[in-house]
């Protein structure tokens, strides 16, 4: 059983809104909160976490650590505190992996395992099922691990991880920060050097955090951009005391709703900035959206500011295909944008989102297609062409299917919020897995700008 199939379907309409006003704290972000869990649970003794994302993807990922031997307990909200039981130890666990929704814990605890003399069983959500894992499990299998999948390299799984694992040296074949973290950790328990070539720079989470956990890892940087990044094994990780920023992912829904909708000043704290992460931004900007960053800090070892966002009349643009790794979960949200844009947006290069949770290019074709948008979908990308401001017309007669994806669910209640009749989406569960309390800002936010 999946984290949300037990209960029924929770359907809501999203109306249009005044302006949102005030200031909103997103939580952990959703990359750094998995790699917390996970490398803490390898280190030899006790480290602490605050600000982890308690989404249900994240929580995923602790339970099977758990169900592999650490220890990992929740001591307050977003406050953790985990008992690692070293690189080399994980044990084999008693029951099937239960992945959820979450391609992050499969594709990461896919190369954990891969180094490890275990065996382990991978199961997840219809979403879940339909997804691609064969591009971690051919590298794995370079290493030694031995994997049986359903048909087409999906879920359900079974994988025997090797030991001692085969060191790579592997090149990457798609951009994909999950493929590269999952070589990484199987890495850490295998002998000697595993090198990933990374041609497209992915978010870089992975490498900052090993270094800083004490892993012997190299990044040389090619004329062409290319990274070759290294490590080394059988590595030891030491514990931590680590800060999870606020997920610039989560912070984007915000952030666009701010800009579309008329009278509204917000300010978002605490987004990660991190440029492998960061690049919605600077597109909006070129948009012509006001987002000014206050107070740039460090936290945890990655960039952070609060973003103060206005309203801003927004213009079409083509979208560079280079910078889509830097914003590759954003598309859906940067649709509703462009939907409202004077002018045309272009968009290309993305083919990876036909690969997420749902389809990314089609479902947010249909859905804002819906909802009055003119929108083309092409093979790699949509052409949106904008109202210049006024608001979309709004949901017809059925509320639009989410496909079990938390960010088509929370681009089309952005959506609803600028229409004229508003958006009903079929279901809000979905949310949970990287944003337990979208709705309950979203609603506080509003609520502050209508009492302004
Ligand atoms: O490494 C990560 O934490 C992630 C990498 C990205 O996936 P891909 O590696 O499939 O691009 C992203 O879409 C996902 O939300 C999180
Ligand atoms: C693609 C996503 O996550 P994952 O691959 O972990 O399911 C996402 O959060 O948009």
């Amino acid at each position: 059983m999946t984290a949300h199939s037990a209960d029924a379907m929770r359907p809501r309409r999203f109306l249009p809104n005044g302006p949102l006003r005030g200031r909103v704290r997103v939580p952990g972000d959703k990359s750094i909160s998995h790699r917390a869990i996970m490398l803490t649970s390898l280190a030899v003794g006790e480290s602490r976490i605050s600000g982890l994302l308690e989404g249900e993807d994240v929580l995923a990922t602790a339970a099977a650590m758990r169900a592999m031997g650490a220890q990992v307990e929740r001591t307050g909200s977003g406050e953790w505190l985990v008992h690692g039981v070293g690189v080399g130890a994980l044990l084999q666990p008693g029951q099937a992996l239960d992945m959820g929704n979450s391609g992050t814990s499969t594709r990461l605890l896919m190369g954990l395992i891969a180094s490890h003399p275990i065996q382990a069983t991978f199961v997840g959500d219809g979403s879940l099922s339909r997804r691609p894992m064969g591009r971690v499990i051919e590298p794995l299998s370079l290493m030694g691990a031995d994997v049986t999948a359903t048909v087409g390299g999906r879920l359900p799984l079974i994988l025997r991880g090797a030991s001692p694992a085969v060191p790579i040296r592997y090149r990457l074949p798609v951009a994909s920060a999950q493929v590269k973290s999952a070589v990484l950790l199987a890495g850490l328990n295998t002998p000697g050097e595993t090198t990933v070539v990374e041609p497209v720079p992915t978010r870089d989470h992975s490498e900052r955090m090993l270094r800083g956990f004490g892993a012997e890892l190299n990044v040389e940087l090619e004329p062409d951009g290319t990274r070759v990044i290294t490590v080394r094994g059988e590595a030891e990780l030491r514990p931590q005391v680590i800060e999870v920023p606020g997920d610039p992912s989560s912070a984007a829904f915000f952030v666009v709703a701010a800009l579309l909708v008329e009278g509204s000043d917000l300010t978002i704290e605490n987004v990660g900035l991190n440029p492998t992460r960061a690049a919605l931004f600077d597109v909006l900007r070129q948009m012509g959206g006001s987002i000014e960053e206050v107070a740039r800090r460090d936290v945890g070892g990655e960039p952070v500011a609060d973003l103060r966002v206005r309203h801003s009349p927004l213009r079409g643009i083509e979208v560079d295909p280079g910078v889509a790794p830097s914003m590759i979960d954003e598309f859906p949200i940067l649709f509703v944008a462009a939907a409202m844009a004077e002018g045309r947006t272009t968009t290309s290069g993305l083919d990876e989102l036909r690969v997420k949770e749902s389809d990314r290019l089609a479902v947010m074709a249909t859905a804002l297609a819906a909802s009055g948008a003119r929108v083309e979908e092409r093979e790699d990308g949509l052409v949106i062409d904008g109202t210049g401001g006024e608001r979309l017309r709004g949901g017809a007669n059925h509320p639009i299917t989410t496909h079990l994806d938390h960010r088509i669910a929370m681009s089309m209640a952005v959506a609803g919020l600028v229409s004229r009749s508003g958006i009903e989406i079929d279901d809000t569960r979905p949310i949970a897995t990287s944003f337990p309390t979208f709705e309950a800002l979203l609603d506080g936010a509003a609520a502050e700008g209508t009492s302004a």
